[in-house]
């Protein structure tokens, strides 16, 4: 049980096909839904609710270290979050996180639990994060609907670039792929349209529906009648106010949802106007569907006479001269279906690309951003009939597979060899030849699908004729004797099936330039830019300014748009090229029944899945692997810290001096490289934040060393100052003290000479009559010899003598 039990499959020594589906489903059904293979998460879809989710599990798995925890899809965005900052075993490096499995594996509700924990990393409470989060439902009810292998399955494949300087995120951009527009025309048994459909029907207000001349659900045959029950009506109800609720959160403003919601409405009665012949070649609208073509005009905003002119014929201008061909009847249909895929289709790509506007990063362009990227694909899917769009979608799951190949067993294995690594090498199914069926040119499937597209007379079975004599002899095509044009693809999935019927026109996609036009002038303006909105080489709506539409429009050619393969095949590529520059973290998620049932795993269903997963080879491979193989210098740069030695030299010799400092055992040296189990990084992560924290102490008392001795020079500082304070205080006091003593001194002084002066003048007043009369006594007889001034001079004199004290 122990063994059956274990989290790490890599780890268990001795395991095979048996005992790996014993394994797995003991875990799950002990609830245990995650196991990990060395670093790929396998995730079994419970199909029921699991408290694996809630506030307190995601702080756990925040910054955790991985062996303390159990297998979980947060400890992947944990992962993919610290290998972004560079916080694990390698530097900062953009990350992408890959989500694959069939259809109904729980790809989506894995991304959505990605993003909501990656959110929760960077501590997400702005707008920014709220409205990334708010995408989700939005896209969901757009891009959803029920197949029978998924009551919510994606009909079109997303890559979230999530961007983030430093820790924190600054903007999100969606890549949408393929979306399956001929769902809005046509649904196969036991399943449905677009779930915005019935959302709008059951949520909406009888006010508004009566604005948008919404009728009774069971009426519109692109919903083939049918509706729900009560219960499924309220859900939707619920459903459709949180699509208006996001719609707000994001930031659409409300003549844009009007107008939405107007053209979906139109879109509804479009697909009841049915066409009869009439005696003459022309058609005619039957008598019951008047009112829908009144209903459509309206909605559409268009001309109830154009539209019709517009479905019954096509005008085309040769050598100058317009020529009007009328519609058979299956063309009448064909040209009303394709309005109704074309509208909806570019209502998608609008809603995306408004989307992208309004999450695009506000950042200077000379910031760099650091991305972790998460691709949610629709899964591989074996109908009843497979068309056009299983096609896309099973190549796309093709391409995914080879992505997953060639990074865990290809690349590794090339390297084993080049470096003169000793090694068994480990077989799998290598699908690179699948792969080129598609894609090789010019003979593989979408190469001789265009050319057979770009002749206006080749027909479905011309195509499939032409595949059977390219591809009879290849062991991954099947020719099928049948008098439809059917043709079987061995994928690395399993053999699927094809019915042709339809694939020139689907690939073709083109609307005649007179329904464009008749679109571009209609007065609701979304319609008006849908129509005018040009389709990038990777198939992305790019709505054009408004004066701009008509001069492109005078030169319209439909044959210069690239065909939907073509547009699909370069998304692809696109997408392939930034997934492998990206660190990549892989998420394989299981489906354990086809009942969509809780609880039960379906041996033979879940087997087929582990096969050509090839899960057990990856064991293998991550078990005696070396999935981490940095270069000398790499290594070097990243761990010279482990040396505490300034200037290492970025050679072998320094990998090995710094790894003989470590108790890390099992890695290999190659020529150019150093190969390291996937555990190791985590040792070694472990290595650097144990150095991390150990600097953080040191820097801790060195800084509160300094802070001391910053400390005490202040203090003595300030009793320097103080000293010097106390110093000039005193120095003023005394200052002070003798100033005064000296006024002091001075006043006595003054007082003095006053008391002098006072006595002179007393001695004046009281000598001066006697002294006048001495004097003229005595100088009384000898007046004529002294005169008058004489006796005034010796007077003052006298009175001089007095003042002076004398
Ligand atoms: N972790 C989970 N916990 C509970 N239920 C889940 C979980 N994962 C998936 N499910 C259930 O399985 C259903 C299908 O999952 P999901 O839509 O994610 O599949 P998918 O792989 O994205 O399929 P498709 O390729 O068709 O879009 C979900 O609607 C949900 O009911």
């Amino acid at each position: 049980m122990e063994v059956l039990l274990h989290e790490d499959l890599a780890a268990l020594s001795d395991l095979d096909e048996q005992s790996l589906l014993e394994s797995l489903s003991q875990r799950f059904k002990q609830d245990r839904i995650y196991t990990y293979i060395g670093d790929i998460l396998v995730a079994i879809n419970p199909f029921k609710y699991l408290p694996l989710y809630e506030k307190e599990v995601s702080e756990r798995y925040k910054y955790h270290e991985k062996t303390k925890l159990p297998p979980h899809i947060f400890a992947v965005a944990d992962r993919a979050y610290q290998s972004m900052l560079g916080r694990l075993a390698t530097g900062p490096r953009n990350q992408c996180i890959v989500i694959s499995g069939e259809s109904g594996a729980g790809k989506t509700e894995s991304t959505k639990l990605l993003l909501r924990q990656i959110m929760e990393l960077c501590r997400a409470n702005s707008q920014l994060e709220q409205q990334i989060l708010q995408v989700n439902p939005l896209l969901e009810a757009f891009g959803n609907a029920q197949t029978v292998m998924n009551d919510n399955s994606s009909r079109f494949g997303k890559y979230i670039q999530l961007r983030f300087h430093n820790s924190s995120v600054k903007g999100a951009k969606i890549n949408e792929y393929l979306l399956e527009k001929s769902r809005v025309v046509h649904q196969d048994e036991g399943e449905r349209n677009f779930h915005i459909f019935y959302c709008m029907l059951a949520g909406i207000s009888p006010d508004d529906k009566d604005m948008y001349g919404l009728l009774d659900p069971t009426q519109y045959r692109y919903l083939n009648g049918r509706y729900g029950s009560e219960d499924i009506v309220r859900k939707w109800g619920e459903k459709y106010s949180e699509v208006c609720n996001a719609m707000d959160m994001v930031g659409f403003e409300e003549q844009e949802k009007v107008d939405m919601m107007t053209i979906l409405a139109g879109i509804l009665s479009l697909g009841n106007i049915m066409f009869e012949p009439t005696e003459t070649d022309a058609l005619r609208v039957t008598d019951k569907s008047m009112g829908w073509l009144k209903a459509t005009a309206g909605q559409f905003g268009v001309q109830e006479e154009e539209l019709l002119r517009s479905l019954t014929c096509t005008l085309s201008v040769t050598r100058g001269e317009a020529i009007r061909r009328l519609h058979n009847q299956q063309q009448a249909e064909d040209a009303r279906d394709s309005i109704a895929k074309v509208a909806y289709g570019r209502v998608f790509g609008w809603i995306v690309s408004k989307v992208n506007e309004l999450l695009a990063p506000n950042v200077d362009f000379d910031v760099e951003l650091s991305e972790i990227g998460i691709l949610d694909i629709f899964g591989f899917e074996n109908f009843a009939v497979n068309r056009f769009e299983q096609l896309c979608i099973n190549l796309a799951n093709e391409q995914l597979q080879y992505f997953f190949n060639h990074h865990i067993f290809l690349m590794e294995q090339i390297e084993y060899k080049e470096e003169g690594i000793e090694w068994e090498s480990i077989s799998f199914k290598d699908n690179k030849p699948i792969l080129d069926l598609f894609l090789t040119k010019p003979i593989g499937i979408l190469s001789l699908l265009d050319e057979q597209s770009a002749f206006p007379q080749a027909s479905d079975r011309d195509f499939v004729d032409k595949l059977n004599s390219k591809f009879k002899s290849s062991p991954h095509y099947e020719v099928v004797r049948s008098h439809s044009p059917l043709f079987t693809v061995v994928h690395y999935a399993g053999k699927v099936q094809y019915n042709g019927l339809g694939f020139l026109e689907k690939n073709r996609d083109t609307i005649p330039a007179s329904i464009r036009s008749l679109f571009i002038n209609s007065v609701t303006p979304l319609l008006s830019l849908l129509f005018a909105a040009t389709i990038s080489r990777t198939g992305t709506l790019m709505p054009r300014k408004a004066k701009l539409m008509q001069k492109a429009d005078d030169n319209f050619n439909s044959t210069r748009k690239q065909s939907v393969g073509a547009q699909f095949k370069h998304s692809l590529a696109v997408l392939m090229e930034k997934m492998f520059v990206a660190s990549p973290h892989f998420v394989r998620c299981i489906k354990p029944n086809g009942s969509k049932l809780p609880d039960q795993v379906d041996n033979k269903i879940v087997m087929d899945q582990l096969r050509y997963n090839g899960l057990l080879e990856t064991i293998r491979i991550r078990r005696d692997g070396f999935s981490w193989r940095p270069s000398f210098k790499e290594f070097a740069q990243r761990y010279n810290i482990l040396l505490i030695k300034p200037d290492l030299p970025l050679t072998k010799e320094s990998c090995m001096s710094i790894l003989n400092t470590t108790k890390i055992h099992g890695w290999k040296c190659g020529s150019s490289r150093m190969f390291f189990k996937y555990w190791h990084q985590e040792e070694l992560a472990r290595l650097l934040e144990r150095l991390g924290k150990a600097a953080v102490v040191i820097q801790k008392d060195y800084r509160s060393l300094r802070c001391r001795r910053k400390y005490l020079s202040l203090l003595v500082e300030v009793h320097r100052q103080r000293q010097a304070q106390r110093e000039r205080e005193e120095r003023e006091a005394r200052e002070e003290e003798e100033k005064r003593d000296q006024e002091l001194e001075e006043e006595m002084k003054r007082r003095l000479d006053m008391e002098q002066e006072n006595k002179s003048k007393e001695a004046e007043y009281l000598f001066l009559p006697l002294l006048l009369l001495l004097t003229y006594s005595a100088f009384g007889k000898y007046s004529d010899l002294f005169p008058f001034s004489t006796f005034c001079y010796v007077t003052a004199l006298f009175k001089n003598l007095l003042k002076k004290g004398f």
